[in-house]
């Protein structure tokens, strides 16, 4: 008798941990605090499915919330509820699409103090490697927004997809798209420090910048392939114009972010509310960091993982790069218009 029981709890228990990782799988790591919200919203999901399927409703923007989620229940939205104004999940309308080690987060962290914006929290990497999950998770990943709230999203990696331009403008057309770019050298090193942080046993940069020892700059190495921009810039001006990019200077949001944050807010159509009052600049880290945030009241800078200390790198290697980007970032800047003063 005991014995059945234990294998009964064992199976139990196997069958959990079965569920638990097939969420994981699923959802995606971004998502994991959501996942105990997402078990009490599968019954609301299925409503809202049938309801659409009922009503026959196509449309992906702007589904309405209809009954309370997890993080509706957040008192915010609950006395927003309550003066009649609904909250609901919307698609972005703008997207942060790189470049990786750029300033993305930075960026982010700044604009959305903006309270007419509301962003994703981490990346949800919808166009790479969920576009097969569909616009209704992606939109299920969204922030709650009220009227006249606009979505943001970022996730460095679009910028470098090959099938993310066609997927960004199959879902809005009129889409905004912001780029935040940075001396490809330093991104690279970045890039490098960041791996190197996660597998301590890599071979030194100078080595991997080269093949095999040769004097021949190795650009299938992701550091050095993801900085020749104007690669990937020809695709996404493919499917949009010009117009539709903001390139923003991962060097500038550094030294003076008030000046990038005004550009973005007059290209994002929102009243300039994000101004230099936000920032100081905190000597120690060496980086503006935030008197607040949506998040938190109190002064506060990016996390540890932002701002690392980069590796001495050998000065002639350095100018190796300097000489094999300056093309490329040529035909970048003839391209955006703007020339990024890169050494
Ligand atoms: N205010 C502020 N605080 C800290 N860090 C800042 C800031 N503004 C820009 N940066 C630069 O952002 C670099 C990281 O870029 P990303 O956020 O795009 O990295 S990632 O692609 O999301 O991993 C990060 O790169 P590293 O210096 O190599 O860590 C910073 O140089």
């Amino acid at each position: 008798m005991e014995i059945r029981l234990s294998r009964k709890i064992v199976t139990f228990l196997f069958l959990i941990v079965v569920l638990f990782m097939y969420m994981i799988y699923n959802y995606h790591i971004c998502a994991l605090p959501e996942i105990t919200q997402s078990i009490s919203n599968l019954h609301f999901n299925r409503t809202l499915e049938l309801y659409n399927r009922h009503h026959h409703i196509k449309t992906i923007h702007q589904v309405p919330i209809i009954t309370l989620t997890g993080s509706d229940a957040y008192p915010k939205y609950r006395f927003f509820r309550q003066q009649g104004l609904q909250p609901i999940r919307q698609l972005p309308t703008a997207l942060i699409i790189g470049v990786k080690k750029g300033g993305t987060r930075a960026l982010l962290e700044f604009i959305r103090i903006h309270p007419d914006v509301r962003a994703a929290g981490c990346e949800v990497h919808f166009f790479d490697k969920h576009y097969s999950k569909g616009f209704e998770w992606y939109r299920h990943h969204m922030p709650l927004t009220l009227d006249g709230q606009i979505t943001v999203e970022k996730t460095p990696s679009y910028f470098i997809t090959r099938d993310a331009p066609q997927r960004v403008k199959l879902m809005n057309p009129s889409i905004k798209l912001l780029v935040i770019v940075r001396d490809p050298v330093t991104r690279a090193i970045s890039d490098y420090t960041q791996a190197i942080s996660k597998k301590p046993e890599m071979q030194s940069f100078e080595r991997l910048v080269f093949f095999n020892g040769s004097q021949i700059i190795n650009t299938s190495w992701g550091p050095i392939k993801l900085g020749i921009y104007a690669r990937f810039l020809k695709r996404w001006l493919v499917y949009f114009p010009l117009k539709q990019l903001l390139f923003v200077s991962g060097e500038r949001l550094i030294v003076d972010p008030a000046i990038e944050l005004k550009r973005v807010q007059n290209f994002l159509g929102i009243k300039c509310v994000v101004t230099e009052k936000h920032f100081y600049f905190n000597s120690t880290k060496g980086f503006p960091c935030l008197f607040k945030s949506e998040r938190r009241s109190t002064p506060h800078c990016l996390g540890k993982t932002k701002g690392r200390n980069h590796p001495h790198i050998d000065p002639a290697v350095l100018q190796r790069l300097r000489d094999f980007y300056r093309p490329f970032n040529d035909q970048f800047y003839h391209m955006t218009g703007i020339n990024f003063g890169w050494p």
